[in-house]
């Protein structure tokens, strides 16, 4: 069962937000984030993005997705609106780094994002929702606008006791790198992404 470990307000270049950490026990050197932007209204339909960790993306600025400008901008739209961020670390779709980077390598040999994890042997996508479902519900959310275009995370709350309310899409204009990254999520996971990707 996860639990609130710790939790304190930090001031970031968007704003203030309280930032908690989550886990069974406070061993976990890596554990599940939840930020609160200031002003967020619980009991009102509360603005959620629920992100994965990316550290070549939100470290350090990879071009091959959009994680960081991703989690920038939702930082900067709860802000704005109130919300909360929630914050997995299912890095690579929690096949971890190390898997991650191998999938690159086939990468640079033709392989697109959902092939390179198949020919590891691995699922495509092994992450798991239900654990910011957990946290949601330990934070008191009772009904939310997703921002999100992954359509298995708006289902993953459509199947939980926390009412949908609407979707915030989330879109990046795609760059060189990216844009058959982009184009694989739309295809094969069903990303709600215009057409300019
Ligand atoms: N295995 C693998 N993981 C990747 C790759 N590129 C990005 N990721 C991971 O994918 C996760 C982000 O997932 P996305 O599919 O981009 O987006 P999403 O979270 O499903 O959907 P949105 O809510 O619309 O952003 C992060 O954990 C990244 O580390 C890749 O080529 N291979
Ligand atoms: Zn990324």
């Amino acid at each position: 069962m996860l639990n609130i470990q710790a939790q304190a307000n930090v001031p970031t270049e968007f704003g203030k937000f309280k930032m908690m950490a989550f886990s069974e026990d406070d061993k976990n050197w890596m554990p599940h984030m939840a930020l609160i932007a200031e002003n967020t209204d619980l009991e009102k339909p509360v603005n959620v993005r629920i992100h994965s960790e990316c550290i070549t993306g939100e470290v350090f600025h990879s071009q091959k997705c959009e994680c960081g400008q991703q989690l920038n901008s939702a930082m900067q739209y709860m802000q704005e609106n109130g919300g909360i961020i929630i914050y997995l670390r299912q890095e690579g779709r929690n096949i971890g780094i190390i898997n991650k980077l191998k999938a690159y390598a086939l990468q640079e040999k033709g392989f697109d994002t959902v092939q390179a994890n198949l020919e590891l042997g691995l699922p495509a996508d092994d992450r798991d929702f239900g654990i910011a479902i957990e946290m949601l519900e330990k934070i008191g959310i009772k009904s939310l606008n997703l921002m999100t275009n992954n359509p298995e995370k708006i289902q993953i709350i459509k199947d939980s006791r926390i009412n949908f309310n609407s979707r915030i899409p989330l879109q990046i204009k795609s760059n060189e790198s990216s844009a058959s990254y982009l184009k694989t999520k739309k295809d094969f996971f069903g990303h709600l992404l215009d057409d300019e990707n």
